[in-house]
């Protein structure tokens, strides 16, 4: 099955072109990364994805999620695990007063809060500990949010999508303002995610992209420049071409890294 499919999307804010001729296609099973340099689109893309930004009617296109076109916001958001720093940051200023275990059990209703006009079975509280296990937060059920630190808040927003066994996970820089400790164990809970779920990383580190990544789309000049298999696709060359410096990449361990930069 296709998880994406988008042909000839083109995409602007008010009158500003921000993405043109996008052909992607993103198959069950795959994990793809998505790099690019500051203001490429990246995040224009994925809010095209999920359904917070819409394809341009001047131009015929085919933009299809789970091979419909057509979708129920709430359910779409449900079977797309969407992580952005927007979402962080909107908790942070609105949700401070909420434990872990409530910002969990809040993705059931997609609200921010738990209220009591809300109801949930004993397997919805069930599932919720469940999650907080699963992402190792267990031990900070009852902290709340204004109290944690960025790493616990990011992995209790996973648990919000997480709650629906979300089909893909998509996932916007999400190690932003993560210490290189907390950075490592939230590449390593992606790493678990993928066992379970296909993953698309919007990054701009290439050493986060981990082995299980298959794919590659590099972002340049509005539109998708080069995307394919992570090997054919992750090149010095390629690199050095979509952010305009002479890039010098290697890998070590299946893991890639910045070797120089001129
Ligand atoms: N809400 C908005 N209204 C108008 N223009 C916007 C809006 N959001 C983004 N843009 C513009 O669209 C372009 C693409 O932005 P986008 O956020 O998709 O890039 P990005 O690759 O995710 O950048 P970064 O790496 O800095 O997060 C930029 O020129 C940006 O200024």
């Amino acid at each position: 099955m296709n998880i994406i499919d988008f042909k000839n999307v083109y995409t602007n804010y008010d009158l500003k072109p921000v993405l043109e001729n996008i052909n992607l296609t993103i198959k069950e099973g795959e994990h793809w990364t998505i790099l690019g340099s500051n203001g490429s689109g990246k995040s224009s893309l994925i809010k095209l994805i999920s359904s917070d930004l819409h394809p341009s009617k001047k131009y015929s296109y085919t933009k299809k999620i789970f091979n419909k076109e057509r979708w129920d916001i709430f359910e779409l958001k449900k079977k797309l695990g969407i992580i952005t720093n927007e979402l962080h940051n909107y908790f942070e200023m609105h949700g401070g007063f909420l434990s872990a275990y409530e910002v969990v059990l809040s993705g059931y209703y997609s609200s921010i809060g738990v209220f009591k006009h809300q109801d949930f079975s004993q397997e919805q509280y069930q599932k919720a500990l469940e999650v907080l296990e699963f992402l190792d937060i267990l031990d900070i059920k009852e902290k709340k949010v204004s109290q944690m630190s960025t790493g616990q808040l990011r992995r209790c927003i996973i648990g919000r999508a997480l709650i629906h066994d979300p089909q893909v996970f998509i996932l916007d820089e999400p190690t932003v303002g993560l210490d290189i400790k907390a950075q490592n164990s939230f590449i390593e809970l992606i790493r678990k995610l993928s066992k379970q779920a296909s993953i698309i990383l919007v990054t701009h580190h290439i050493e986060e992209i981990f082995p299980e990544i298959s794919h590659v789309a590099l972002i340049y000049k509005k539109t998708i420049y080069k995307q394919g298999k992570k090997e054919n696709i992750l090149t010095s060359q390629n690199l050095s071409e979509i952010f305009e410096l002479d890039i010098n990449i290697n890998k070590k361990n299946n893991r890639y890294y910045i070797e120089d930069i001129n």
